[in-house]
């Protein structure tokens, strides 16, 4: 972390699962837990909050005020009346407003200026990330855009912040682009997850305990995705690797194909993209 991170007050606007997972990541790459504060409304999430040893309220404003990065967390039908709320009543100095983040999926950048414009007319500089939950083991991949008011530092604010919980850090120049990060990486992790749970079922009726399959399933998911990352083979060299002919996996894949896995994944990407497209849309008219 730069020595001008360590200078950053940062409030998180809900403290759910995203926020946990980045803040998890962020205290174990020796962020200072007194330069976090969250904002959530549910003891629960509070106190789950509060076990990373950052500072916690009900307050969003109280969180917001003073933070040079704001980073919000709610859910993306919370975004406009939280947006609002900060507009009005945090962002009152007539200096630079804080920079704010957004992990919410499809909420665009033009909704998000509008609903957090200020009294006098001015609106903050935004950034809109695509996070996602591995963040909190450090392992995570995140989209990310600028807002062309955005500043230098501001950019190299972001990175630094998410770099301490992200592998992988894409910028994209193009806004509508997030919605492909959402839909390959945001949403990821859980179809990695309906893969393994289908795996240990399917292991389960071919005899094993249900802990054996889980962990063999686990870890082969663990491997791959090491394989993945560090192998200088393509994920379809390493494909071909595992594949003997006339062999097991062979007949594996081919099942696969008979049911067009292809196709069956493409759709279900597709499927999220134009979900976080129309969240957009759906909210922005609100
Ligand atoms: N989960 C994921 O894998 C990913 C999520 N995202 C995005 O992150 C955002 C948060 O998702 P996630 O963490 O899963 O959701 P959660 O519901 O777990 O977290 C949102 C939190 O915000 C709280 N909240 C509700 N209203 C307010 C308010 N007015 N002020 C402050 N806090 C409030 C909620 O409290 P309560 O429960 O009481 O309503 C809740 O604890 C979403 O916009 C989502 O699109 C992005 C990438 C990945
Ligand atoms: O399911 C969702 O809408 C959020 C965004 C990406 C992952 N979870």
């Amino acid at each position: 972390m730069t020595a001008d991170m360590k200078s950053q007050k940062i409030a998180f606007i809900g403290g759910g699962n995203m926020a946990g997972a980045i803040i998890s990541g962020l205290v174990a790459k020796g962020f200072e837990k007194k330069q976090i504060t969250v904002a959530e409304p549910w003891e629960v999430n509070r106190t789950k909050m509060s076990e990373f040893g950052v500072n916690v309220t009900t307050d969003n404003i109280e969180a917001a005020t003073g933070s040079s990065i704001i980073i919000l967390a709610v859910k993306p039908q919370v975004a406009k009346s939280v947006c609002n709320e900060l507009g009005q009543k945090a962002f009152t100095s007539d200096d630079a407003l804080p920079l704010l983040v957004s992990i919410a999926a499809g909420i665009t950048m033009s909704s998000l200026k509008q609903w957090s414009t200020t009294s006098s007319g001015k609106s903050p500089p935004v950034v809109r990330v695509m996070p996602n939950t591995p963040a909190l083991l450090g392992e995570g991949a995140s989209g990310v855009y600028a807002g062309s008011d955005v500043s230098k530092a501001q950019k190299e604010q972001v990175t630094a912040l998410l770099q301490s919980v992200s592998r992988s850090l894409e910028w994209v120049d193009r806004e509508e682009l997030l919605d492909a990060v959402t839909a390959v990486s945001g949403s990821g992790p859980a179809y990695f997850f309906a893969m393994v749970e289908h795996m240990i079922a399917s292991g389960v009726k071919l005899g094993l305990s249900e802990e054996q399959a889980t962990k063999l399933a686990s870890q082969t998911c663990l491997g791959a995705g090491k394989m993945l990352v560090e192998a200088s083979d393509s994920p379809s060299q390493l494909r071909k690797n595992v594949t003997s002919p006339n062999g097991t996996t062979q007949a594996a894949l081919e099942s696969f194909e008979a049911s067009d896995f292809a196709s069956i994944v493409d759709k279900a990407v597709k499927a999220a993209s134009d979900r976080a497209e129309q969240l957009g849309s759906e909210l922005g008219k609100q």
